[in-house]
């Protein structure tokens, strides 16, 4: 088979293009409470929901619709069901807890510009996809793909993502006219930001710290690890002083 015309040169980065891919990576934040009011122009918009339309999919389905949100109305709407849920949270964890949890700021719905809404069409490519038959979530993480997408490429537009998850799906879905076979996968609120943390704010803020390299990384199954594999020396490496840094070019 000629596949000249399918393939093209696939050459490695530039050593300045492999670190900008990583800076995007580790300098990525959530963002809650840095939003700048000023707009996110549409071309930089449109760039940003292009790089998650070419996420990877199960099949190549593409289950993704990214519903865009500018109204104010809209948004309170939305912060009014964020602070309904965020109650119900707030009062499950333990007593010693609930006082951490309720100083923590957990949204920046209105305060940031423009919302999305990204959602999942389980049916958008029949009833039988490719690679889904034996795990129907596959529909659900490929749009989670695109989020990443859309957070890395929202990071080197200068662009700050926050991830608003203390939302009733169903209410949301009710609220934005979503049909009822579709899911609501994420709810992000995006807008400039001039200042961001270094690290997580949960863990600036007390509440949970990166876990280390070897509670992460296992060989040859499950629970599995070595200290002296090389490989996970070179991820306690990388990980020292609490930030992950790509390595020398
Ligand atoms: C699926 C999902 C859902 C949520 C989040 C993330 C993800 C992946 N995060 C953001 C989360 O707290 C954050 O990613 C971690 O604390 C790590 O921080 P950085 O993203 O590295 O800054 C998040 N943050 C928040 O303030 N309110 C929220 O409801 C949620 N929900």
């Amino acid at each position: 088979m000629d596949n000249s015309e399918a393939l093209s040169a696939c050459g490695p980065f530039s050593s300045a293009e492999r670190d900008a891919v990583y800076r995007a990576i580790y300098t990525r934040r959530d963002v809650r409470s840095q939003f700048s009011p000023e707009p996110v122009p549409d071309e930089v918009l449109a760039r940003i929901l292009l790089a998650g339309h070419h996420a990877p999919s199960v099949g190549f389905m593409q289950p993704w619709n990214f519903l865009v949100l500018r109204s104010q109305e809209t948004r309170r709407k939305v912060q009014a069901l964020f602070r309904e849920a965020n109650e119900e949270a707030a009062a499950l964890f333990p007593a010693d807890r609930q006082g951490a949890y309720r100083a923590l700021k957990l949204e920046g719905i209105v305060e940031a510009p423009v919302n999305l809404c990204i959602t999942c069409d389980p049916d958008r490519a029949g009833p039988v996809v490719l690679g889904r038959t034996h795990d129907k979530a596959m529909d659900s993480y490929s749009t989670v793909c695109a989020v990443q997408n859309i957070w890395l490429a929202a990071r080197a537009e200068g662009v700050g993502v926050g991830w608003v998850s203390i939302i009733d799906p169903l209410e949301l879905r009710a609220l934005l006219g979503i049909p009822e076979r579709v899911i609501p996968v994420a709810y992000l609120c995006l807008g400039y930001v001039h200042e961001a943390y270094v690290r997580p704010e949960l863990e600036v803020k007390g509440w949970r710290k990166r876990l280390p390299a070897e509670e992460v990384l296992n060989f040859e199954g499950w629970g599995q690890t070595t200290a002296d594999e090389p490989l996970l020396t070179l991820m306690q490496q990388g990980m020292e002083g609490g930030l992950a840094r790509p390595s020398p070019s």
